[in-house]
């Protein structure tokens, strides 16, 4: 392993690895997203080697962090938005209107979490059904495969229910390709009560079992309706408590529009032209035959 010094800031490159993907960082305050490029990069100095390609990772002045793959991407003209981009709840507030809330502002950030190489991700669906779940599955392989060349990506099958039994399936640009023409979701789908610590005991034994044996993380991304979404924050608070180095992802997914912070999701639209359809036929029964079907 060569180390270079670069102005200030230490990168480590491994021979034959040097890929513009990553370049030193500079610039203002990354310190909360730091921690896993600290973790990877304690794992070279502790270990002294890793099995895996260690691609470039840059020290900064508050720790370790990647420059998203999409900036150095001619191919994606990509507008990034800044840590602290806010979206307020409400857009018309009076004078004497108390704060209100405020999310954060979807869409990439320059610099990421995790390195594309170094991550194992998981989808997984749950809840009601709705049009474009398999869209959507295709376009996070697609996107985190081609985007950010991430190598690995599972589908947990079954919603919630998959963490319990531990099924997946892998998930390759090749085989979703044709996934978007079917309906329902892939990946299946469940509802009832699950329990989100015994989920996220077995996220963080999956969790730990990476990290020690291959050096992983595994962002989850959730896409799933408001009770699927309730589930994800509860999960998300149970990894944030025990301190788990990886990400919760919701996708918001509903027909009756019953999210609030969206106007709509994917499959509003499809749902209500079909929708209409029905209704307009059964009415046109109604109307002409005198007697219903
Ligand atoms: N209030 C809640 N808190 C935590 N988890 C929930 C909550 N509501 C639902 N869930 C979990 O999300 C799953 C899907 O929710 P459900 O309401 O069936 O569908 P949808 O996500 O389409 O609204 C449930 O099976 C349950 O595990
Ligand atoms: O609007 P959401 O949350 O996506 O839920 C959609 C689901 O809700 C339903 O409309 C009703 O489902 P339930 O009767 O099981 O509550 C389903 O047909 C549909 O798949």
């Amino acid at each position: 392993m060569d180390t270079e010094s670069v102005d200030t800031q230490r990168v480590i490159v491994e021979s034959g690895h040097d890929s513009p993907t990553w370049r030193k960082l500079t610039g203002d305050n990354f310190s909360s997203h730091a921690s896993y490029a600290d973790l990877r990069q304690r794992s070279v100095t502790d270990i002294g080697s890793v099995s895996r390609t260690d691609k470039k990772i840059v020290e900064g002045e508050f720790g370790y962090m990647y420059l998203n793959p999409l900036q150095v991407n001619p191919a994606y003209s990509v507008h990034f938005v800044n840590e602290d981009d806010t979206v307020p709840q409400k857009i018309v507030v009076q004078k004497s209107s108390p704060g209100g809330i405020y999310f954060q502002q979807g869409e990439p950030r320059q610099r990421v979490y995790f390195g594309p190489e170094d991550v194992y991700a998981c989808i997984l669906t749950c809840g009601g059904l709705c049009p474009g779940l398999n869209t959507v599955i295709k376009d996070v392989v697609c996107g985190l495969s081609y985007m950010y060349g991430v190598k690995m990506i599972v589908g947990i099958q079954g919603g919630y229910r998959g963490f319990y039994a531990r099924n997946t399936i892998p998930l390759t640009p090749k085989s979703v390709n044709d996934i978007h023409k079917r309906g329902g979701t892939i990946l299946g789908t469940s509802r009832g009560g699950h329990d989100a610590i015994k989920i996220v005991d077995n996220i963080q034994d999956i969790n730990q079992k990476l990290i020690y044996r291959w050096f992983l993380f595994p962002p989850v991304y959730i896409i799933g309706g408001d009770g699927t979404e309730k589930g994800a924050a509860m999960i998300f608070e149970g990894i944030r408590r025990r301190g788990l180095k990886l990400a919760i992802a919701g996708t918001p997914k509903t027909t009756d529009n019953d999210i609030a912070v969206i106007d709509k999701s994917f499959g509003f639209d499809t749902t209500v032209e079909e929708a209409q359809c029905a209704i307009n036929t059964a009415h046109v029964e109604a109307e002409k035959a005198g007697r219903m079907v």
